[in-house]
């Protein structure tokens, strides 16, 4: 890999362009003035070859797309808005600088339709695998975040879309079967919940949020253990990727539901007198919300009704193998 050719190149490819940015690819650091009444929210989350894709599952521009997505997919879940991204790229010999672009053009097409600049990165050599690591900087008005330990008693749990489809894709794809077109997209590029982050940002009401990368055991935990609550999920109203009971049964699809991962939807809780008026407002912009579960007592834990029956809910997210 030529750095120095890469970098630009990387430069030439659309870009978009933020006023607040004094100084962005090309010196030591980026620059950027903070919007005054602002609080700045950010992440970093990485993908590595072998564990979170290979030449089989992702092409390289997709690589780009889901590094960005899943990081756009954290600031979302804070209710907040990204508005820059840096990159770290580690590159193994077997990887062209092609590849490489193909990779950053990915990224810069969702980080267009987001409205995401990228200002910055570093472009290193890797002895094995290639390795990609996005930070993302957003905003969210001051005191305004969307918490994980936002959650109360007698709140309405619920998520955004439609969840195992990513768990579907990427078993099709490994199992060089026929891959279902909408499971192949929900692994490799998964849609964004912007839209409604940006709604929720300007509710005036208590809202907790997280997203799903691990799976909905591990995050509904989450959710459970930072708010100190108990939650009921009932098993009967997770929706469901379209398909997934028809191929895999329906033990196997709440399995890939709950433990499969990757399908960043929205998991949330919000006060029942505004359950109805978010349905509203997520409808208006396309999104489909979908009460799941409520939060029951204080305390913490997780617990699944199925046919009448309520168990403790385990908490294993997506194991890595
Ligand atoms: N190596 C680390 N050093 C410092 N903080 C970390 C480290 N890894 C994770 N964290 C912090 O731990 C918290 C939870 O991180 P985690 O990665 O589990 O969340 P997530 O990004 O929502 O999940 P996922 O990585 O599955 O998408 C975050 O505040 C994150 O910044
Ligand atoms: C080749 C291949 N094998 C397995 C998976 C599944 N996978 C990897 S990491 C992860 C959860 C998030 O992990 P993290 O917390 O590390 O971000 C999932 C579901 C994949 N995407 N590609
Ligand atoms: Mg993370
Ligand atoms: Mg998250
Ligand atoms: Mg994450």
């Amino acid at each position: 890999m030529d750095e120095f050719g890469l970098i630009n190149k990387i430069q030439q490819l659309e870009n978009v362009n933020h006023s607040s940015t004094k100084v962005g690819i090309g010196d030591d650091a980026a620059v950027f003035t903070p919007t005054i009444g602002k609080d700045i929210v950010t992440c970093v989350d990485t993908l590595t070859e072998g564990v979170h894709f290979t030449r089989e599952t992702m092409k390289p521009s997709d690589i780009g797309y889901k590094a960005l997505a899943v990081n756009i997919s954290d600031i979302a879940a804070m209710g907040a808005i990204p508005v820059y991204y840096l990159v770290t790229i580690a590159v193994p010999k077997e990887w062209t600088d092609d590849e490489i672009l193909d990779i950053y053009e990915g990224m810069q097409q969702l980080a267009r339709n987001e409205n995401v600049q990228l200002i910055g990165g570093d472009s290193v050599t890797s002895q094995k695998g290639l390795y990609l690591s996005v930070t993302v900087i957003g905003e969210v008005d001051s005191g305004k975040a969307r918490l994980r330990s936002h959650a109360e008693v007698g709140d309405v749990v619920f998520v955004t879309g439609d969840l195992g489809g990513s768990a579907a894709g990427l078993h099709q794809l490994l199992e060089g079967e026929n891959v279902e077109e909408h499971w192949k997209a929900a692994h490799q590029k998964p849609a964004m919940h912007t839209a409604l982050a940006y709604e929720i940002a300007r509710l005036p009401w208590r809202i907790a949020l997280n997203d799903i990368s691990d799976g909905l055991a591990s995050e509904s935990w989450e959710l459970a253990e930072s708010s100190h609550v108990q939650i009921e999920l009932l098993e009967e109203k997770i929706p469901l990727s379209a398909g997934l009971v028809e191929r895999f049964g329906q033990q196997k699809a709440i399995e890939m539901a709950l433990t499969g991962g990757e399908d960043f939807q929205l998991l949330g809780t919000v006060a029942r007198d505004n359950w109805q008026p978010l349905q509203t407002i997520a409808k208006e912009i396309g999104e489909r919300v979908t009460k799941i579960g409520t939060v029951i007592h204080k305390g913490e834990g997780v617990f699944m009704t199925s046919q009448d029956q309520t168990t403790l809910l385990s908490r294993d997210g997506y194991k890595h193998g």
